[in-house]
């Protein structure tokens, strides 16, 4: 009959499926028992997800190799990991994802998300991605508003991005590198691509890209919580998350939903932008509050996390800033306010 070592010896080796660590890595074998005069082996394992569909298929892989040994029934239960060794568990095969994605590790990857279009998350994008770079860090953008992408255009890129070999290399602007799907369309024409295809679009932005070693890579999601935005959540289990809104309740409360699925997923929501926030006399200095106020405070309410900066209703440039239509100068009052944000961030996500 079977005993204990064995089994040890034969399970050991077994890789919990959603970790990548092996059953002696984690410890988790919790308990075996032998009936022998049954010929019954009943044994306890800690997974990190248990009841998933993988589950399944390891219960049948287990009984098979039991069953191999002479053992005639095998009873298994399973339980989760301690929470606290799953959490880094889970955020070490997390991270081991990612980085596999673009070839490095020690990328902070950060996702700027809104509820509804037109709220200023692309603006955002790049003058946060412009702001990092100044204050030294190495930044890449992934246009991944696929339908709507405008990072090119903001940017005042005018070049297409250069193929070496089997990867392509970003253009960069403002020491940012970029990728967007404007430079993979002809005259602006409308995408029709959809669902499987769009979501191998967007590895390939990653995987198929040449970034070379990043600090932080900011993606422009669509506006909402469509398909990309799963994509990304499933591409990129432990980034973190910028939302963006306008200080009107309802936009807020639209913002919400995007920021739901971060709850529901791993992970971190890092601050809410709150654009168009008011509208600054040059005159007087007055301040009007054009759509409303509390949006930003509500939304950062709802979803436990706070506002990193309050951006003014204005063009996204001036006379003198006409060398890229959607960044602001350095010492630009709001160019200021992205460098604070900036800071803000990296204090965030360390
Ligand atoms: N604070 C602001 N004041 C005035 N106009 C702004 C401000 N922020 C952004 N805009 C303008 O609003 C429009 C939408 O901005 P942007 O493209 O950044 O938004 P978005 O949320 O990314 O939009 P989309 O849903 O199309 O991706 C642009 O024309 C932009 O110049």
């Amino acid at each position: 009959m079977i005993n204990e070592d064995r089994i040890r010896e034969l399970l050991n080796p077994v890789q919990d499926p959603h970790i990548h660590k092996t059953f002696e890595e984690t410890d988790a074998i919790e308990n075996i028992k032998i009936k022998e005069d049954k010929n019954h082996v009943s044994i306890k394992i800690a997974l990190a997800e248990p009841n998933s569909g993988e589950q399944m298929q390891l219960q049948q892989e287990i009984v098979g190799m039991l069953k191999k040994e002479g053992v005639q029934t095998v009873g298994l239960r399973f339980t989760q990991l301690p929470d606290e060794k799953r959490d880094e568990y889970v955020q070490a095969a997390n991270q081991e994802q990612e980085a596999n994605l673009i070839g490095q590790t020690g990328t902070t990857f950060i996702s700027i998300a809104s509820g509804k279009g037109g709220v200023g998350k692309s603006t955002v994008t790049v003058n946060l991605a412009v702001a990092l770079a100044r204050l030294g860090k190495k930044v890449g953008i992934v246009d991944a508003d696929i339908y709507g992408f405008s990072v090119p255009d903001m940017m005042g890129i005018e070049n297409r991005p250069q193929v070496r070999g089997e990867k392509i290399i970003p253009v960069e602007r403002f020491g940012v590198q970029i990728i967007s799907m404007g430079f993979f369309v002809e005259d602006n024409s409308p995408i029709i691509w959809r669902g499987p295809m769009l979501g191998k679009m967007l590895t390939s932005f990653f995987k198929e890209v040449e970034w070379g070693d990043l600090d932080y890579l900011l993606l422009d999601l669509p506006p909402g919580t469509g398909d990309i935005a799963l994509d990304v959540q499933e591409l990129l289990p432990s980034h973190k998350q910028v939302i963006v809104t306008t200080p009107h309740p309802t936009a807020a409360f639209v913002a919400a939903r995007a920021g739901q699925m971060a709850f529901k997923a791993d992970h971190e929501i890092v601050g809410i932008v709150e654009n168009m926030a008011y509208f600054e006399s040059t005159l007087t200095g007055q301040k009007e509050y054009v759509f409303g106020e509390g949006g930003g405070d509500k939304l950062a309410e709802v979803l436990d996390t706070d506002i990193l900066g309050r951006l003014p209703l204005q063009q996204p440039y001036d006379e003198q800033d006409t060398f890229a239509p959607g960044v602001y100068q350095e010492d630009h009052p709001t160019g200021k306010m992205f460098l604070n944000m900036a800071n803000k961030l990296m204090k965030r996500t360390k």
